[in-house]
């Protein structure tokens, strides 16, 4: 079964010339597949994950997550199909620095509405226990490390069991003890709960333990 598929994805930036930054790019992924890529700085990861992520919607091609063709739906739709669907954890990991760890990992939930407070609460501990940040959940995301806000954000992302979870360089601030424990907590959400992820990572070790790798050059895929 498929998770994602991406059919001739192709996209321009024009500032501050045109320049082709995706080059008809096509590729499936199949539901609870892990998932690298890789490829030289500049070859256009990045861009391919955020338009992947639906972020970003300038784009020709299209891409169809969960057999739901998301080129096309507006921006609303877009945003309540990523809080359902989508878990990302990006380079700069976004956390309400003001927030609490706690809040900053209970949020999507508690915006998505599907399970109550105490629920919530109870998972995101769980969360905290697994990627060992426990002890730090009432402190400001502010206020702890990046490898820590890092597994916060990895902690985000997982709270809602979403079908697909996105990282670039999900593993980027961590150390080597810590980058197995966020692998290892990948594979078996692939493996047991048949969910998807997809990562961009410079990590040659990371991406050869994962099911496949996908490698850019320019823009498109060559492997
Ligand atoms: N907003 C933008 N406007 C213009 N050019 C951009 C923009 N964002 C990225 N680029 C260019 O597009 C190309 C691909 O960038 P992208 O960030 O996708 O590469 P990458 O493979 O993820 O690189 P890295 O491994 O360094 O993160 C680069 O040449 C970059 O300079």
């Amino acid at each position: 079964m498929k998770a994602l598929t991406a059919n001739k994805i192709t996209k321009y930036f024009h500032d501050p010339e045109t320049f082709q930054v995706l080059k008809d790019v096509s590729f499936d992924v199949n539901k609870g597949e892990f998932v690298a890529i890789v490829g030289k700085s500049g070859s256009g990861k990045s861009t391919l994950l955020y338009l992947l992520s639906t972020m970003d919607t300038s784009y020709e091609g299209n891409i169809v997550i969960n057999d739901t063709m998301v080129t096309g739906l507006t921006q609303n739709q877009l945003a309540k199909f990523r809080n359902e669907h989508i878990g990302f954890v990006f380079q700069f990991h976004y956390l309400l620095p003001e927030f609490s760890v706690l809040d900053n990992i209970m949020l999507p939930a508690l915006k998505l509405k599907k399970k109550s407070k105490d629920e919530i609460e109870a998972r995101a501990m769980e969360l905290l226990t697994l990627l060992d940040i426990k002890g730090h959940e009432t402190k400001k995301a502010s206020k702890i490390s990046g490898g820590q806000q890092q597994r916060v954000a990895i902690a985000r992302a997982l709270i809602n069991e979403p079908a697909i979870i996105m990282g670039d360089e999900p593993t980027g601030n961590l150390d080597s003890k810590n980058t197995k424990i966020v692998f290892d907590i990948f594979r078996q959400l692939a493996r047991e709960k048949g969910q998807t992820i997809i990562a961009v990572t410079h990590d040659d070790e990371f991406a050869a333990n994962c099911d496949r790798i996908i490698e850019m050059v320019d823009g498109k895929i060559i492997y």
